[in-house]
């Protein structure tokens, strides 16, 4: 069978949905076009009444796109204009990428060939004007963590490592904001290791970190060998484009997770992840989009693409014979807003970059207008959550007297 640069094998290349690389294309190309115009308006929404608006790149992103062979597309989220604000407009942009070795090459050099493939992209969303940048999880190394092998432990750095250094100079040349997903080495704290994002500022500044708070212990995903759930909260970095927040990947299964960045205050809330077809691609389209809409903010979602092979088979006590890859990650990254609309996903299976301008201001026009906020009754939730975590909690059950009894 033949081998690819990056490991894969040539029959796991072909991820695509019966031929098209997202389901959007799929409906576009087979659907009449008033059925494809209901099919779209029912799965991704309207925004401001109207089909979410495509909007032109620079000719140099897209001529890197076109050399480099990058899925790119770009959107316009509006909100409607108001008489004492202004449009608040921040210009997002989303890295999908597979590795660019495979993963038995040196380390170094898996390192350095990522670097390099993201080279371009990263130019391409600089030149697109792109104010905050945001990529995939784990982006600097393969998602080795299937493997429970301690040598990938060498992958990690500290918060200001040379993946940050990398991303520095891009932040400063294109005034940019980067959220920078990495493993995390704390030197100071006994060399432990984190799912760290780093905030860069757009100065090329480091504003702050989040650590993952939520660590899977689901299928391949044995994260929990490597890292402890994070110690940082859930905060909300005020940047020069808007307050954003990163809940990384697992974290979007939380509901109260995506809820502790809204109340702190964040209006884009990132969710670099990294999750394979088999697990959860039915969970994807939803679970971003119902958080966009019950907390009234922006949700920008990241997926890498690509099959990543490991040069041990390994286990995960689920009964699976031992296997050496992952499954399928299957990008379709995409951006859902508060007004239930959402971005068509990238390409299931290429590397990609999505654009989307969103006016901020959509986000309290969608308090305003459903005032999920105020009718939360958080007090509610308080009361039972700390009745909860004591030891001699009893939930609160009314039985059906009849129940058991025989009926006559
Ligand atoms: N990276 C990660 O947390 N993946 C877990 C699987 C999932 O949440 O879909």
């Amino acid at each position: 069978m033949e081998k690819h640069q990056n490991g894969e094998d040539s029959e796991q290349l072909d991820p695509s949905i019966c031929g098209y690389d997202s389901l959007h294309h799929l409906l576009k190309d087979n659907l009449k076009p008033h059925h494809f115009q209901e099919v779209n308006r029912l799965l991704t929404g309207l925004n401001c009444g109207k089909v979410l608006e495509t909007i032109a790149l620079p000719q140099s992103a897209t001529a890197l796109s076109a050399e480099h062979g990058f899925d790119l597309q770009a959107f316009c989220f509006h909100a409607d204009k108001e008489v004492l604000r202004e449009p608040r407009i921040v210009r997002v942009g989303l890295v999908q990428n597979s590795i660019a070795l495979p993963t038995t090459a040196h380390f170094v050099d898996q390192k350095k060939a990522i670097f390099e493939k993201l080279k371009p992209i990263i130019d391409a969303a600089g030149s697109s004007g792109v104010n905050i940048l945001c990529l995939q999880e784990a982006w600097m190394m393969p998602f080795a963590f299937c493997t429970r092998e301690k040598k990938w432990c060498e992958f990690a750095e500290p918060v200001d490592g040379e993946s940050t250094k990398f991303l520095q100079s891009f932040a400063v040349k294109y005034n940019m904001v980067i959220i920078s997903s990495i493993l995390e080495r704390d030197m100071n704290h006994g060399d432990v290791i984190w799912n760290t994002a780093v905030v860069i500022g757009n100065h090329g500044n480091i504003i702050g970190i989040h650590r993952k708070n939520h660590i899977p212990r689901v299928g391949d995903f044995n994260e929990s060998t490597y890292y402890m759930e994070g110690n940082t909260g859930h905060p909300v970095f005020e940047t020069a484009f808007g307050k954003i927040a990163i809940n990384i990947c697992y974290g979007r299964h939380h509901p109260l997770n995506w809820l502790t960045f809204g109340l702190n205050g964040a209006e884009i809330v990132f969710n670099p992840s990294a999750t394979v077809g088999e697990l959860s691609e039915p969970m994807w389209p939803i679970e971003a989009r119902n958080a966009a809409i019950a907390n009234s903010y922006f949700v920008a979602s990241i997926n890498r693409v690509g099959t990543e092979t490991f040069p041990n088979p390994f286990t995960s006590g689920d009964g699976k014979p031992a296997h050496a890859d992952f499954g399928h990650f299957y990008g379709s990254s995409y951006i859902s807003a508060p007004d239930a609309s959402c971005t068509p996903s990238l390409s299931r299976n290429r590397d990609g970059l999505l654009v989307t301008d969103m006016d901020l201001n959509l986000c309290r026009q969608y308090k305003d207008k459903w005032g999920f906020r105020m009718t939360a009754r958080y007090e509610l939730y308080a009361e039972t959550l700390a009745r909860y975590l004591k030891p001699g909690f009893e939930p609160q059950v009314i039985r059906d007297p009849l129940l058991h009894k025989s009926s006559s």
